[in-house]
């Protein structure tokens, strides 16, 4: 239990202590922690420089502030000369200048007033503003981890509310201190001038209000921690449950959520009351000690005045200057617990202040312009921070430049976590992720962040219009760019209804659009970004069957000619990825093509019939126990249960008329699209009867997936792998299919939806699958020229026999791809291609 309960229960004001009050009381159930405790004077010294920029306008204010004591001393001394020299004498020849006098400070006070009011606030106001934006900066560059870590409302609530603490210990403390001193130096003159003995009696009493002040800022201070804390606990609750509120409805949790705000509520309003109760009682006991000090004067100055050592005016005066100086020196302990209080919020904001980044920028940063796109994963490992358990572990592997990979696993396997790698969100603990052979932690963050673009999970966008939202991803982009790249991203049409089109207000999380039009958004906004890596993770989460079909053909443009690593439980959109990387508790266990590990990789084939319950795994490879990978062992009997490995079924190729691929491809429609003053291919139109796309027959589609991929990869980009090639020297030219890209389709130099195809070198198909390649219909010299010529000047470059063996690193920890089978027995150590 935290000081501040102590102090309440001793003063007897937490009488509805309960479980909530001991949890809110900084216990272990704390929503929000209090932030560690400082002394007032290393938090004062901690923001004094922050001054710097108002000095000049402080020490003017401190000016005025003297100015005001000094008028306020010689208008009690016109007291003195009214009551001596005019109404005692009853001589009223004074009375005119002494009353223009009184008018003439009267006038001037008022104008200091304003003066110092004026610029008192200007100053406090300026203040806080720049530090309120400087922590804003800070926070925003502090990684992800500390968001993950704390509440977003208790953040906010140290970005509003707190802040404004600082300027009153800072600013307003020092003035008022200084206007305090002003004043008592003045009086104590003035009345050490009237009659010393006098003056020495009335400080007799000060060191008991400083004495007091400081017995109650103590308490004052641990109730104000408490109050701040609570402050914290409440925007939390209230920012996650109006978040939330549609899950809150749903569940008809309205009054739970009430309760829980009503909770940190009453937390606040005892630690409110406590702190008030021992403000208020240090009224009492400070005028107790102001009376009985003015008693004691008075006391003495009757004795003085009876002995003529004092006049009438003179003592009037006397007792006028020391309940005016009792004001500053109570005023001093009023001060004192206010900063006291203060600094309860200023602990908070040190706390945030302080906090380091948890990803650093390099010193001297590796430039990186435009990179090529290629990533490696070089034995890396992760753990969250705060937690021993290895998330990630070993993770090896090269992402050539323009190939897709796919990471796909069970739920809690590290996929997300591994793209928060990718964009420094955290280091790995060991190994290192390289882009282009730079490693992540030399590059700037902004020029990494320029070349990777994630479409995430949540399909995050802001409360502006949609032109807004688009340009996000580019802050100078025209209005025909953010146009070329809604179509491209299939989106301009519902943009179009909108009511005012691309200048439609979307609402805050974009709640105006479907989950489908917001993810058509979120890729019109990574289209127009057009780095040359991309990150999709879970694009499809949310969205029902129809804007899955939707979202995916954009998707396809949004990849093409880019280093893809596709995050994704759902396999329909990941078939047809060249890699597919299976991550099983954090560890790479199989990798090859959705050909080669469907059937052969436990994890991967159960998958794969959780989403096609009507598809069994693949039959011709799977791994019996001792099987050697590479080799095609004899399968299981026909009857194995699908859900375990391994699994029978009738051979693939004959039976697959309705593979995921090809009901990919059927069910997405052939819609030419039309951006930038051209034309993007449809995808192949399926064939009613077999489900072929057009232009293949049915043996092409059968098990192998090129068909519908190569209209998402369009531009001829996609490469020769292996595979193609293997099948293009066996099987004799067919007549070429309706070309799917257009001849003259190149980037544009401002904007180009589909970008520069990067020649891309793909790992070697394990020779085993190829010699069992059904892919037979090779792309036909006419569309392969036609390709070809579509990008002038850049040719799809096939893989040399260098790039089919790329080694890894030197260290002699990695090895490149054997040509081996790449899915390991069940249970068997992965096998990571560049992993040992
Ligand atoms: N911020 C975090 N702090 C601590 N642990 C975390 C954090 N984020 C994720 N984890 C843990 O890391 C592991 C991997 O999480 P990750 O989100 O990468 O999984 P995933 O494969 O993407 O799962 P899913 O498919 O369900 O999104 C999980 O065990 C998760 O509990």
């Amino acid at each position: 239990m935290s000081a501040v309960s102590a102090d309440a229960i001793s003063a007897g004001t937490a009488p509805e202590t309960g479980p909530a009050d001991d949890a809110g009381a900084g216990g272990g159930t704390s929503l929000v922690e209090q932030a560690p405790r400082l002394k007032v004077r290393s938090i004062f010294r901690r923001f004094w420089p922050e001054t710097r920029p108002f000095r000049g306008r402080m020490v003017l204010s401190l000016l005025l502030s003297a100015i005001g004591p000094a008028l306020a001393t010689v208008s009690v001394w016109l007291f003195k000369i009214l009551v001596d020299d005019v109404l005692t004498p009853h001589d009223y020849r004074l009375f005119p200048a002494v009353a223009a006098a009184y008018l003439g400070i009267t006038l001037l006070e008022g104008l200091l007033n304003f003066t110092d009011q004026y610029m008192s606030v200007w100053v406090g106001e300026r203040f806080v503003l720049n530090l309120r934006v400087r922590l804003f900066a800070h926070i925003q560059r502090l990684s992800l981890g500390y968001f993950e870590r704390n509440q977003l409302g208790d953040i906010l609530s140290r970005l509003t509310g707190d802040v404004g603490a600082i300027e009153s210990l800072v600013l307003t403390g020092v003035n008022v201190a200084l206007s305090y001193t002003f004043q008592i130096a003045f009086f104590t003159a003035a009345m050490f001038y009237l009659n010393w003995q006098l003056a020495l009696a009335a400080f007799v009493a000060a060191p008991g209000f400083l004495l007091l002040a400081r017995g109650f800022s103590r308490r004052i201070k641990d109730a104000s921690r408490e109050r701040r804390r609570r402050s914290g606990s409440i925007t939390a609750v209230a920012e996650e449950s109006l978040g939330n509120v549609a899950l809150v409805q749903a569940y008809d949790r309205e009054e739970h959520e009430v309760d829980r705000f009503q909770e940190e509520n009453l937390g606040s309003f005892r630690a409110q009351m406590t702190a008030t109760r021992l403000e208020a009682l240090f009224s009492p006991f400070s005028s107790l000690l102001e009376t009985i000090g003015v008693l004691l004067v008075v006391g003495i100055a009757v004795w003085e005045l009876a002995n003529n050592r004092i006049t009438l005016g003179g003592l009037l005066v006397f007792v006028a200057y020391l309940t005016q100086l009792y004001g500053p020196i109570s005023g001093f302990g009023n001060l004192w617990n206010s900063l006291y209080s203060a600094s309860a919020s200023a602990e908070r904001i040190i706390e945030v202040l302080d906090e380091e980044p948890g990803v650093v920028e390099p010193e001297d940063p590796r430039p990186l312009t435009r990179a090529s796109g290629e990533v490696r994963f070089e034995d890396v490992e992760f753990s969250y921070p705060g937690t021993d358990k290895a998330v990630l572990r070993g993770i090896s592997y090269k992402v050539p430049p323009g190939a897709k990979v796919a990471i796909v696993g069970a739920s809690g396997a590290g996929k997300t976590t591994l793209t928060k790698l990718m964009l420094r969100f955290y280091d790995p603990a060991n190994g290192r992720i390289t882009l282009d052979g730079r490693d992540l932690r030399d590059l700037s963050l902004s020029d990494l962040r320029r070349n990777v673009t994630a479409v995430l999970q949540e399909t995050l966008v802001f409360d502006g219009t949609v032109a807004d939202n688009i340009r996000y991803g580019k802050a100078d982009a025209t209005d025909q760019e953010i146009t070329a790249a809604a179509v491209a991203a299939d989106a301009h049409g519902f943009i179009s209804a909108l009511p005012d089109g691309y200048d439609t207000r979307i609402g805050q999380r974009g709640r105006m659009l479907s989950g489908g039009q917001r993810q058509r958004l979120a890729i019109a906004r990574a289209m127009i970004r057009n780095s040359p890596v991309l990150l999709l993770d879970e694009p499809t989460t949310g969205l029902d069957a129809e804007s899955t079909q939707r979202v995916l053909e954009p998707m396809r443009r949004l990849m093409s000619g880019r280093t893809t690593i596709v995050i994704s439980h759902n396999l329909l959109t990941v078939t047809d990825a060249d890699q597919i990387l299976f991550l099983d508790g954090g560890v790479i266990t199989g990798m090859g093509t959705h050909q080669q590990l469907l059937g052969r990789h436990p994890g991967y084939t159960r998958l794969y019939q959780l989403h096609h319950p009507d598809q069994p795994g693949r039959p011709e490879a799977p791994i019996a126990a001792g099987a050697s990978p590479g080799r095609a062992p004899v399968g299981p009997p026909a009857n194995a249960p699908t859900t375990s490995f391994p699994v029978a079924r009738p051979r693939w190729a004959a039976a697959d008329s309705t593979s995921a691929t090809t009901r990919f491809a059927r069910i997405l429609p052939g819609r030419p699209v039309k951006a930038l003053g051209r034309d993007y291919p449809p995808p192949a139109a399926p064939s009613r009867t077999s489900g072929t796309p057009a232009g293949r027959d049915a043996t092409a589609t059968t098990g192998r997936l090129p068909v519908v991929p190569s209209a998402g990869w369009s531009n001829g980009a996609r490469p020769t792998t292996g595979r193609h090639r293997a099948a293009a020297e066996n099987t004799p030219p067919r007549p070429a299919p309706a070309p799917r890209v257009r001849a003259d389709h190149r980037p544009q130099s401002t904007f180009d939806p589909l970008p520069t195809p990067q020649p891309r070198t793909l790992p070697p198909q394990p020779a085993v699958l190829r010699s069992q390649t059904e892919y037979r219909q090779p792309p036909a010299p006419a569309q392969r020229d036609r390709s070809d010529a579509s990008y002038p000047g850049r040719p799809v470059t096939p893989p040399s026999p260098r790039h089919r063996h790329e080694p890894g690193p030197t260290n002699g920890q990695h090895r490149g791809h054997t040509g081996e089978t790449p899915v390991p027995r069940h249970g068997e150590v992965a096998h990571t291609g560049l992993r040992r």
